[in-house]
């Protein structure tokens, strides 16, 4: 448990999950930053101001959460707190289920029932949607969202800022570039090149 008070970045849809996540592994989440104050507030935190903005309270702060869905605001954000200098910590919710021979970055989230063997590797303000499946040697980029359900077979490749659909399936040592989107529920049976979007059964580029 921290003994600091952490700041949830970005509080509605994502970020409550996130939020719930952290509070039962006991972070001490006092504060969240977003646009303006939130109307639903489930979770009774203050509000510190816009991330954008540096004269706001969160810069006086340290330990930061990324409640953040969307993948190229999630990567903006997380440079505004790298370049102020500040922690963006990793959160897991307490089902999930991670080997201790995987390498990961900062400022990812593993949601409930998430399931990672070893020998992954996974950079940084990933997130692991609830249920997805990373199986062994898959090596995932920075800001990579898997989606809920999703399973990544084997020494399957993702490239940084790509979006994996629920339910979606790829099939073992895949290659799918950056910035690539994956359909819910396709099956991905071929490499992907950079910025495509694929989806269906067999996966077609759209
Ligand atoms: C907790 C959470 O909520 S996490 C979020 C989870 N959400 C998801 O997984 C949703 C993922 N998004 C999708 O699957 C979307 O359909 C996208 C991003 C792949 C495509 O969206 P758009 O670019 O708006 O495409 P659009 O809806 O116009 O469809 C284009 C074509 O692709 C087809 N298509 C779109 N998505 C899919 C899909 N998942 N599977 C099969 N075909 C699809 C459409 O039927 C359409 O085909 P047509 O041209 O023959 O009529």
């Amino acid at each position: 448990m921290l003994d600091k008070e952490v700041v949830l970045v970005g509080y509605s849809g994502h970020g409550y999950v996130v939020a719930e996540a952290a509070l039962l592994n006991r972070f001490p989440v006092k504060f969240y930053t977003d646009l303006e104050p939130v109307k639903l507030d489930p979770f009774h935190l203050k509000y510190a101001g816009y991330e954008g903005n540096p004269s706001d309270e969160w810069s006086n702060k340290d330990y930061f959460i990324l409640g953040i869905g969307d993948n190229q605001i999630r990567q903006r954000t997380a440079e505004i707190l790298n370049s102020n200098g500040k922690n963006i910590l990793n959160v897991l919710h307490p089902s999930v289920s991670l080997s201790q021979k995987i390498i990961m970055g900062s400022g990812n989230f593993f949601a409930r029932n998430v399931s990672i063997p070893l020998l992954v590797s996974i950079g940084s303000y990933c997130i692991f949607n609830t249920g997805c499946i990373i199986e062994h040697e898959c090596k995932i980029g920075d800001t990579v969202h898997v989606g809920p359900g999703a399973v990544l077979a084997g020494n399957v490749h993702v490239g940084e800022g790509s979006f994996i659909g629920a339910n979606a399936v790829v099939k073992q040592g895949v290659k799918i570039g950056k910035n690539v989107i994956v359909g819910a529920g396709s099956v991905v049976l071929k490499d992907i090149a950079n910025n495509t979007t694929v989806v269906g059964n067999p996966g077609r580029k759209i």
